[in-house]
């Protein structure tokens, strides 16, 4: 039974679990926990807890049969599949210096996971490592992936990161546990089928610290029931720090599971509090009212505006940047631009303002100031234009000129429909290339990527600037290109399934989400228009980024790209997430991966190389990390990734 609905989000986190003990009564663990209580899974072991292969008796024929807590004929493969996580048996310690354990742990956990498979489940719940080193678990669990089907291995890892000082005080015993989680996935090099269950206790470390695991790939979220407080009527509650991570995890799809036994004796004399689910099994089930309260939680969060929900299949989905110059957009693509409201209010209210500042009121019903549009695509800024020029009262003379032939007849139509002929002239033309009869007092364009150069308007607006009034007004006048360092597991992991290196060369634009940002955002790469004089579109910026103190270690994925633009004077359009242009949704981030993540220590400083080329019929990106430690440079020449002329 669903926690409930949240606006069309139809994530897997709007499902609850519950950690139970080993029975070999399956069916009574589904009825008890599921039917009747409203869980709607089980993370349940698989083998009895006594089992121990050194112990085992063999038959006469040398085999034995395993303990497991039922086979495909108690329930079907579906039930197994769809309700049952398997929790392998917490006593496993392949690490152990005591040989027998060591090995009765390899065994059995081979045993559980390809009876695991056998049955199809979705997961497998792996215990935390006991120690700090965990390289022979992490072997044999790797052995295991090489071969698995389907299963994922959630690695459970207790959310501990101590602070400073009881590092000092307790330096044996506590570690950041991201870093064992860390090593663990660095000797298993990083396989896709290994992710982790976070153990949620009642102490949880700072912000930045817990934001980390937003970038590693956290499938579940354990909830101990000793992590709830106790409100004023004697119910489950959880902290202001817990209620906002628990709604981090259900805003990155991370699944909830209830564990422990109840320690709210009010709550278990009648526990159906809450509203949707009711009838008297229920009132027996001891952790009912904790799932009451996450379901309440998520019942709790606010709808998905709009345009989120629209864009929640594009979360993490790496693209190929456009190519506006050297292809052709289609209709659709024109379209979906054209939807962008906020991004043509933008543009007419710096137009008003571009017109304001060049004809003075006395000059208006007599001055007419040429415009023109370069890249008019099929028209939304002639539009806006027009627009700005009704609201000011100024006269305006405008050109439209577009490369694309396609859109140019979509033009020409707009044109006539709209009775436009005395005022815009359409012009089928290369800006680059194009003798234009007259100079513009404003050129109005919009040939911005994700990272705002990378659709190279620099060198088309070098071409256009031919035409443009020495004091005349370029709209936009300059953009900026920022980059942030980020966990980003789920991006490199699909950038590295390609199996090639100039998957990892190349940038691409996506809607990140499960991701962490490491460091606030830096500026990069400046274009100014019109353009100083003979500068070059060349670029070379270096960036340090300081990882803050309280982060802990955290993984870097690669870098996340944004622009902003400014317009004219006040009025700006972008995406960097300080400033971003609210309700605007024309651009996603640009992700630059990294050919190996490189590890970052807190308080540390990552510094990284950005540089802009340009060659004869194309520009590209080259980029590398030069601390804490050297990666390759990437996209050497442009050889992977480049955008043409
Ligand atoms: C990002 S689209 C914007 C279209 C339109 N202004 C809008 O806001 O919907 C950029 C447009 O510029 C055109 N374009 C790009 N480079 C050009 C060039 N060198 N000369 C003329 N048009 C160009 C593309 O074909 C495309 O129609």
């Amino acid at each position: 039974m669903p926690l409930g609905e949240r606006g069309g989000d139809k994530t897997e986190s709007r499902y609850c679990g519950v950690e139970t003990e080993f029975s070999d009564d399956m069916p009574h663990v589904l009825a008890f926990n599921l039917s009747s209580a409203g869980f709607d899974f089980v993370i349940a072991p698989l083998m009895d807890p006594a089992y121990r292969p050194s112990l085992v008796q063999k038959d006469i024929f040398g085999s034995a049969v395993l303990p497991f807590a039922g086979s495909d004929l108690v329930l079907s493969p579906s039930q197994w599949s769809s309700h049952v996580v398997g929790k392998i048996s917490p006593w496993i310690d392949l690490d152990s210096e005591d040989e027998i354990l060591r090995l009765d742990s390899e065994t059995t956990l081979k045993q559980e996971i390809s009876w695991a498979s056998h049955l199809s489940l979705q997961a497998c719940l792996l215990p935390a490592p006991k120690g700090t080193t965990c390289a022979n678990y992490a072997r044999c669990v790797n052995q295991i992936l090489q071969s698995l089907s389907n299963v994922q291995l959630w690695l459970r890892i207790p959310v501990v990161k101590p602070d400073d000082d009881s590092i000092v005080a307790n330096s044996d015993t506590l570690v950041d546990t991201w870093e064992i989680w860390n090593s663990f996935r660095l000797l298993c090099e990083h396989h896709s089928q290994l992710s982790v269950a976070l153990d949620i206790l009642n102490t949880l470390p700072s912000e930045n610290s817990l934001a980390r695991w937003f970038g590693e790939p956290v499938r579940a979220a354990i909830i101990n029931t000793d992590s709830f407080l106790t409100n004023a009527r004697g119910y489950p509650c959880l902290s202001k720090r817990h209620q906002k991570l628990i709604t981090g995890f259900f805003d990155h799809s991370i699944q909830i599971i209830i564990s422990g036994n109840s320690v709210h004796p009010k709550a278990k004399v009648v526990a159906n509090v809450s509203h949707n689910h009711s009838g008297t099994d229920s009132q027996r089930h001891p952790l009912r009212p904790y799932l009451d309260y996450v379901g309440y939680l998520y019942q709790k969060m606010d709808p998905l505006p709009e345009q989120e929900r629209f864009e929640l299949g594009y979360r993490d989905f790496l693209q190929a940047p456009l190519q506006p110059l050297m292809d052709n957009l289609e209709a659709q693509t024109y379209e979906t631009f054209e939807k962008d409201a906020m991004k043509y209010i933008q543009y007419q209210r710096a137009v008003c303002k571009a017109l304001l500042d060049r004809v003075p009121d006395e000059e208006a019903s007599v001055k007419v100031t040429v415009l023109m549009v370069v890249g008019a695509g099929r028209g939304p800024l002639v539009r806006a234009s027009l627009q700005a020029a009704e609201e000011t009262g100024r006269k305006i003379k405008v050109y439209a000129v577009e490369k694309n032939p396609n859109a140019v007849v979509t033009l020409h139509a707009l044109v006539k429909l709209e009775g436009w002929e005395d005022i815009v002239t359409i012009v089928s033309s290369d800006m680059r290339c194009w003798n234009a009869p007259e100079e513009a007092d404003i050129l109005v364009s919009e040939l911005l990527g994700s990272f705002g150069d990378n659709e190279l308007s620099p060198e088309c607006l070098d071409g256009a600037e031919r035409f443009l009034k020495q004091d005349g007004i370029s709209i936009p006048s300059s953009y900026t290109s920022f980059l942030q360092p980020v966990t980003a597991s789920k991006l490199y992991n699909d950038v590295k399934a390609h199996k090639d290196l100039a998957h990892f060369e190349t940038a691409y634009v996506v809607k990140i989400h499960n991701a962490a940002r490491l460091a606030p955002s830096q500026a990069v790469f400046t274009f100014t228009h019109p353009k100083p004089d003979k500068e070059s579109n060349q670029r070379y910026k270096k960036l340090q980024f300081v990882m803050p103190n309280d982060t802990g270690s955290a993984m870097v994925h690669g870098f996340a790209g944004y622009f902003d633009a400014t317009l004219y004077k006040d009025v700006h359009l972008g995406i960097e997430p300080s400033t971003a242009t609210p309700n605007m949704f024309s651009w996603f981030a640009i992700f630059f991966p990294l050919r190996s993540p490189i590890c970052v220590d807190p308080g540390s400083t990552l510094e990284v190389n950005f540089w802009r080329c340009c060659g004869p019929k194309k520009v590209w990106y080259e980029w590398c990390v030069t601390s804490p430690s050297s990666s390759p440079i990437h996209n050497s020449n442009g050889r992977s990734y480049w955008v043409g002329l």
